[in-house]
């Protein structure tokens, strides 16, 4: 574990003592000198010879964790078995659950949601299997799946490590729109094997939600499952943060009076989320766009093996710009960070155009912190819950595949996506915006209400509606 990110919080140690040995004096000597403050002691269990204890501790220095788990270890019969904080608390044992919608209370009704009754359910779907959707939970879920090879910005952690945070997009699918999603780790990165297996479980599912898989083979699971399944798929790190980009974009160049298709923008990160960002961009009048990745800035002058690498540099950059970060940003007026933590430097910002605007979304680090930037920009946000501003997908799928549920949809499309993004901007007011207001709390429960009204009316519009949704 990373002892330094637990400080500044309060950690539970939970101690072994062997009883013959240790004196738990020490050990609470040496916590509170290595800087750690003691304020609750639990006893756990006692008996054959050991005694186990959870210290609650308040650390306020970077590196006291350390300091303490190293003190312990020095200390004669005391073993330091966990170190946890409020975080770690809340995953375990994971953070959903599945419960009944009626109680069984007796065998009548156990009769009728199991054996004998239900196979009369069961009979009338066979018979007519869009009933699923009536008689199933069908109507109400979405898979959440990934498979770990492009979690947040950490990278390929596999799908054990993927788990906590598709438990996570679960749960704010219930909280923010009442959709039940399944958290789905797949343990193959194959692009075949990935499509066949989300196939193979769609008949449960009236969307698929695909999660931090790598560019560029989520482009063809997406496409592949779209065209091979009757419900929406929907790449959340793409088309979510595209569409999350474009409300916040709106409003910041709206607030630095720019137009879109005048300014000049920067798209670090040229994977799923930049490249999805990219094309919502263009389709919607963005004309200045450079990309940038590992290797620079992308351009028509060079050859890429990565297919949307190629596609990127033949529709982006029409100046021809070479080099790499500092040289795209060179009279930059927006810089879109959808690639690591930490890779953008002040005197980067510096040689922006005046009033830059900077959205340092990659999660959990941003770009560059907002404390480290602030003075220079006119916008800051990034994709965390903790600072102003946060442009995260978070915003869009509750409420993108709400509507698309309720509509059953078969599709989500352009239009879907674009009255998301408009629905998003529109929660705040002309008088609201302002520099550190320009995207809507997700917290704010007219962001859900307003995306699925307006992608309710844009499936209807575009025709890939299955049921009319009367207000
Ligand atoms: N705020 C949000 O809503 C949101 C949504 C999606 C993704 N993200 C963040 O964006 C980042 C990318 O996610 P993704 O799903 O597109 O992953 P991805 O793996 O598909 O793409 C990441 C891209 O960034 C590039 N990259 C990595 N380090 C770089 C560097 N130092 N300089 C330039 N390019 C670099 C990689 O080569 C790759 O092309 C992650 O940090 C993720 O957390 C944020
Ligand atoms: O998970 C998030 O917070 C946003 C996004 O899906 C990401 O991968 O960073
Ligand atoms: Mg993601």
């Amino acid at each position: 574990m990373n002892n330094r990110s637990l400080d500044g919080k309060t950690i539970i140690l939970r101690l072994e003592l062997d009883t013959a040995t240790a004196q738990f004096g020490k050990a609470a000597t040496a916590i509170e000198k290595a800087g750690g403050d003691i304020i609750a002691i639990d006893v756990i269990s006692t008996g054959r010879g050991l005694s186990v204890r959870d210290l609650t501790v308040k650390v306020s220095e970077q590196g006291t964790t350390a300091r303490i788990s190293e003190a312990l270890g020095e200390l004669p019969g005391i073993r330091l078995v966990n170190v946890s904080d409020r975080t770690f608390l809340l995953h375990l044992g994971g953070k959903i659950a599945i419960a009944p919608k009626t109680p069984i209370q007796n065998r009548d009704d156990l009769s009728r949601v199991y054996t004998p009754e239900v196979a009369r359910v069961c009979t009338a779907i066979s018979e007519d299997p869009s009933k699923a959707f009536n008689l199933t939970i069908k109507r109400n879920t979405v898979a959440v799946v990934s498979d770990g090879s492009a979690v947040l910005g950490l990278g390929n952690i596999g799908p054990y490590a993927a788990m906590p945070v598709m438990e996570g997009k679960a749960m704010l699918f219930k909280q923010f729109a009442d959709v039940d999603a399944f958290p789905i780790c797949l343990d193959t990165q194959d692009t075949e094997a990935v499509i066949t297996a989300v196939k193979a479980l769609a008949p449960g599912f009236g969307g698929i939600n695909l999660e931090d898989i790598s560019a560029p083979r989520c482009f063809e699971i997406e496409r592949r499952l779209q065209a091979e399944l009757d419900i929406p798929v929907f790449h959340d790190d793409q088309h979510g943060t595209a569409v999350v980009l474009y409300a916040g974009l709106l409003n910041a160049l709206k607030l630095t009076e720019r137009s879109l298709a005048e300014a000049r923008i920067v798209i670090c990160g040229i994977g799923a989320a930049g490249t999805a960002c990219t094309k919502m961009l263009l389709a919607g009048g963005a004309k200045h766009v450079i990309g940038v990745d590992r290797e620079g800035i992308l351009t028509r002058d060079k050859t890429y093996a990565n297919a949307s690498w190629q596609w990127y540099a033949d529709n982006t950059n029409e100046e021809r710009r070479s080099g790499g970060l500092a040289e795209a940003l060179e009279g930059a007026d927006v810089f879109i960070g959808v690639s690591a933590g930490g890779i953008l430097k002040r005197e980067n910002i510096q040689r922006m155009a005046p009033d830059p605007i900077v959205f340092a979304m990659a999660n959990p680090e941003p770009e560059i912190r907002p404390e480290q930037a602030e003075d220079l920009v006119a916008v800051f946000a990034t994709g965390r819950s903790d600072y102003p501003n946060q442009i995260n997908n978070v915003l869009c799928f509750p409420g993108i595949f709400r509507g698309a549920l309720d509509c059953r949809a078969t599709h989500i499309n352009e239009a879907m996506k674009l009255a998301a993004a408009e629905a998003i901007a529109s929660v705040i007011g002309e008088d609201e915006l302002s520099p550190l207001y320009i995207v809507p709390s997700v917290f704010n429960g007219r962001v859900v209400e307003e995306v699925r009204r307006r992608v309710v009316q844009a499936a209807a519009a575009t025709g890939v509606a299955r049921r009319q949704v009367r207000e």
